[in-house]
């Protein structure tokens, strides 16, 4: 039992130096070959596909987040084009009433002067009228009526208008140079009594026949605006403004003195209001202060003048730049930790894809271990014929099938004659030699794929012979013998003075009743037995 095992660990450890020789030249191969197969392999595609997929995730976000942050854009935009619009529209009806109550104040006057006061006389009894009005009216500063020379008949302020001369006045300049009865209304100016600034509205006096005869004009006080709009919220680089048709300045919140009375006509607000008509909004840079900001006008309907309010671009965008600076701080996180996930995948299936290929490797190796192991392990070495173990177990296999199909099976049992003296005299060496010989002679015998031919025991062979009956099997063994003397070694111990071998031949049809092959292999041995008595280097069956 111990001798066996012990053989097949020789076999088998001998097995493994041969294909350990093998591996080292093929292995260098093999990993090349792995390399580049794994190129093309599943994984590399799916690291591709992880690869696409994330650049196509991070694509996507950054649409949405551009999409998204334009969309929340527009949104702010339009929302502060309502509000910066409906607060125009409301501030165009404010100057519109308060001016238009001026007015009113003016045209009465008008009338009754014209009516009552043909010869333009002194009209001292209005005086107190007059400063009554400017008491009720807190938007009035004062309010006049001067002679065509420019000098006052009454005012509100009688006392200190009394030598003031008003002819070098813009507005009464205006009035005495045009017929047209419309209201002017002047830029702002320093008042002549009190210093203060003042807005004018004015409305020219005509005496019986048709002619100038003097101006009624109101004062409006420029800062009645001026706390006006600083009561409203425009942010803190909101502006209000107030210009006439000429494109003249008239009101500025925040209050800058030396724009008063500027022109801006050629601004872009005016641009818009001369192509988009009397209302509108614009994004456009300030001619005061350089800044841009969105601009949302208002043209009065009675009067000739037009109303903007602005608010700074930076401050308008401002809760938008930091909702995308959000935005975009949550998605570069997100995109982060995808990038860092899907490389974790990736090394991942990196790996899984390095030991599939070693693990498709050493299957590949092992299966070739396997095969060689296999051969060695059916193999003798010393013949390179099948060895004793196989052929025991193909005999059984092929009694049995023998058995199932009824056909014949043939043996032939081979002894080189004399071999004793062969190695008397050659010496061992040289009678393994000859075995060896032999083996690779009767290897290269012609023979059906099912034959087999093994190494039986010592300088015993055999052949066994599926579907062949006897004469077959004899035919086989006397070429085996021919091939062998054929060979021509030299043997002086045998009589024909070379190696050459006896036959013996049995052949039979296996039947159920007889399942061991051992009597088989007995007439085979018998029959071998009769070659040898009738003089060796003969058939016998
Ligand atoms: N060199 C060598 N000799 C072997 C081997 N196996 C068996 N022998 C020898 O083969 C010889 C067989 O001798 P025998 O059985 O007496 O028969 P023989 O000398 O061949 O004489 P006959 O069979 O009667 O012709 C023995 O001396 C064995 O030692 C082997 O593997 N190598």
């Amino acid at each position: 039992m111990f001798p066996k095992i012990a053989n097949q660990i020789l076999v088998v450890d001998e097995a493994l130096q041969s294909i350990n020789v093998i591996r080292q030249h093929q292995s260098i191969d093999l990993i090349k070959f792995f390399k580049f197969l794994s190129f093309f392999s599943k994984e590399r595609s799916i690291v591709a596909g992880m690869v696409v997929f994330l650049l196509l995730i991070t694509l996507s976000l950054a649409s949405i987040v551009a999409w998204t942050s334009w969309q929340e854009h527009e949104k702010e935009r339009s929302l502060a084009e309502a509000t910066t619009s409906n607060l125009a529209r409301a501030l165009a009806q404010h100057a519109s009433d308060s001016i238009q109550s001026t007015d009113n104040i003016v045209v009465s006057l008008i009338n009754s002067v014209e009516r009552t006061n043909k010869d333009r006389a002194p009209l001292r009894d209005l005086n107190p009228f007059l400063s009554q009005f400017v008491a009720e009216l807190p938007i009035l500063q004062a309010i006049s009526i001067l002679d065509e020379q420019g000098n006052t008949l009454a005012s509100s302020e009688a006392a200190l208008s009394k030598n003031i001369n008003f002819n070098d006045r813009e507005y009464f300049q205006h009035h005495k140079n045009t017929d047209d009865r419309k209201p002017y209304i002047g830029p702002a100016i320093h008042s002549k009594t009190t210093g203060e600034l003042i807005l004018t509205v004015s409305r020219r006096l005509n005496n019986p026949s048709g002619n100038f005869a003097g101006v009624v004009i109101a004062a409006l006080r420029l800062d009645y605006f001026q706390y006006f709009y600083a009561e409203l919220n425009i942010g803190h680089s909101g502006v209000i403004f107030v210009a006439n048709d000429e494109g003249i300045l008239l009101v500025r919140y925040p209050f800058v003195e030396s724009a008063l009375g500027s022109s801006i006509a050629n601004g872009k607000v005016f641009d818009a209001y001369r192509n988009k008509g009397p209302v509108a909004s614009v994004m456009v840079q300030s001619m005061i202060d350089q800044k841009n900001r969105l601009y949302s006008y208002h043209h009065l309907e009675t009067y000739p003048l037009l109303i903007a309010v602005g608010i700074g671009q930076e401050e308008l965008f401002s809760p938008w730049r930091e909702k995308t600076f959000r935005l975009i701080v949550i998605c570069g996180f997100l995109l982060i930790l995808l990038s860092l996930f899907g490389t974790y995948l990736i090394r991942q299936i990196n790996k899984r894809q390095t030991s599939e290929s070693e693990l498709q490797r050493a299957k590949l190796e092992l299966e070739s271990l396997n095969a060689e192991l296999e051969k060695l392990a059916s193999e003798d070495s010393l013949t390179g014929l099948c060895n004793r173990r196989k052929f025991d177990t193909t005999l059984k296999q092929e009694y049995v099938r023998a058995i199932r199909n009824r056909t014949s099976l043939a043996l032939i049992m081979i002894d080189v004659d004399k071999f004793k003296q062969y190695n008397d005299i050659y010496g061992h060496p040289a009678g393994d030699d000859c075995l060896a010989r032999i083996g690779t002679a009767l290897k290269k015998m012609p023979s059906r794929s099912a034959d087999l031919i093994a190494r039986y025991g010592g300088e015993e062979l055999i052949i066994l012979l599926p579907e062949t009956d006897i004469h077959g099997a004899e035919n086989i063994a006397e070429r085996a013998r021919t091939i062998i003397e054929s060979l021509a070694i030299p043997h002086s111990g045998n009589q024909p003075g070379v190696v050459t071998i006896s036959a013996g031949v049995a052949a039979l049809k296996p039947v159920l009743a007889d399942p061991n092959p051992i009597g088989f292999l007995r007439a085979a041995d018998e029959a071998l037995y009769s070659a040898k008595a009738q003089g060796r280097n003969c058939v016998s069956r």
